[in-house]
């Protein structure tokens, strides 16, 4: 059949303006990601949700496999990718693909895309992020991250060779959600040293525990984690972490791993935008500051509301390695008090050094 007959024959069931979300599912081998995965599918009748089984790191592999669920049946496609591999593609090739398998196809609902043998889903999520920007009709909603409780704490403590960080410890600084998949093989003081563990790293994403991957689907699916572009509110789903659903700053202290962690800052007043922007391109981009030893501050993920100077609508910053962004977000409430939450989760931080920054950004500061 021709792409043209094909055409034709595109399934009506989602309308043809709706942004597609994408949540990107990440885990070592055998942590329960086709078993979520799997999960997912079976509460979701009805909808039209593409899985898409990315097998990293196997060089020059040139399709990818895609499972799509449609009322209850599932069949398998291709995602034809010229350049090779999705996570190493430009702008993407792997976008592209999806987007002309939904024009052939019709919609999906909800892309689920399971990296496997993938160390660093940033990357990839990068490239969904960006993509959003551009007009694309997929938006990237989240990054799960599965833990294998049994494995994890091991996998933690792995030493790289060239002093980079470990897979494990990049994957849970990364995610927005992380959900601790087979607490049913670990004691529970094992499970509440892990929780530690992984809370040390990230104070902020929320933590599930889980057997068999049976998570409520409504805390790991539509997070509008990455913008606010898709919500009929005005809200994000980052505002509405830090408004309403809370979170504890900086709970421990101490780092077992002493590289990785998660610093907060809070500061009443409005930020001038184009100070911060200096203050981020400095950090992210430069990497000028260093921590009390001399060591690099590495920002991995930051995340931040905020109240500028230009106007009075809350803004929501983030950043996954070198790229971030703002977009606006609700209004602040007249009585509301006007502050500033930025959260850092990266190496050797320092609270001294960063909340000086920070706090050269705030009006005051500037006249
Ligand atoms: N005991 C126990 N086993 C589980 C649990 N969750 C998943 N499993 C089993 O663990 C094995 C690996 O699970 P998968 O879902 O395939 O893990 P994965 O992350 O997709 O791993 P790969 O398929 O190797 O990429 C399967 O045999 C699952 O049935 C759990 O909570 N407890």
């Amino acid at each position: 059949m021709s792409d043209e007959e094909d055409v034709d024959q595109i399934p009506d069931l989602v309308p043809a303006n709706k942004k597609v979300p994408i949540t990107i599912i990440t885990g070592f081998l055998g942590s329960g990601k086709t078993t979520l995965l799997n999960y997912i599918l079976s509460k979701q009748h009805g909808k039209r949700i593409a899985v898409i089984m990315n097998e990293f790191g196997e060089g020059d592999s040139i399709e990818k496999s895609m499972s799509v669920g449609s009322a209850g049946e599932l069949f398998e496609e291709w995602l034809e990718l010229k350049n090779g591999c999705l996570c190493c593609s430009v702008k993407d090739n792997g976008v592209k693909a999806i987007e002309n398998l939904m024009t052939k196809k019709g919609k999906f609902d909800y892309i689920l895309l399971e990296t496997t043998g993938l160390a660093d889903p940033g990357p990839i999520a990068s490239i969904f992020w960006i993509d959003e920007e551009l007009c694309s009709d997929i938006y990237l909603d989240g990054i799960i991250t599965m833990i294998d409780a049994k494995n994890c704490p091991q996998q933690l403590q792995e030493k790289k060779k060239d002093s980079s960080l470990n897979e494990a410890t990049r994957q849970i600084a990364l995610s927005d959600i992380i959900v601790i998949n087979k607490t049913d093989l670990v004691s529970k003081i094992e499970l509440k040293q892990l929780t530690t563990d992984i809370r040390q790293i990230n104070s902020f994403s929320q933590l599930i525990e889980t057997t068999h991957s049976r998570v409520d689907l409504d805390m790991i699916l539509d997070l509008n984690a990455y913008s606010n572009s898709n919500s009929s509110s005005g809200n994000s789903g980052l505002e509405d972490v830090f408004r309403h659903r809370g979170f504890r700053p900086d709970e421990h202290q101490h780092v077992i791993d002493q590289t990785v962690s998660t610093l907060t800052l809070e500061k009443p007043g409005c930020i001038d935008k184009v100070l911060l922007d200096g203050f981020l391109q400095d950090l992210l981009w430069e990497k000028k500051f260093k921590n009390s030893e001399g060591q690099t501050i590495e920002i991995l993920r930051l995340k931040g509301l905020l109240s500028l100077t230009s106007d009075d609508n809350h803004h929501v910053v983030q950043a996954v390695y070198e790229l971030y962004d703002y977009h606006t977000t609700t209004p602040w409430d007249v009585n509301e008090e006007r502050r500033n939450t930025l959260v850092f989760i990266g190496r050797n931080l320092d609270r001294e050094i960063l909340e000086h920054q920070f706090t050269q950004c705030l009006q005051s500061n500037s006249s």
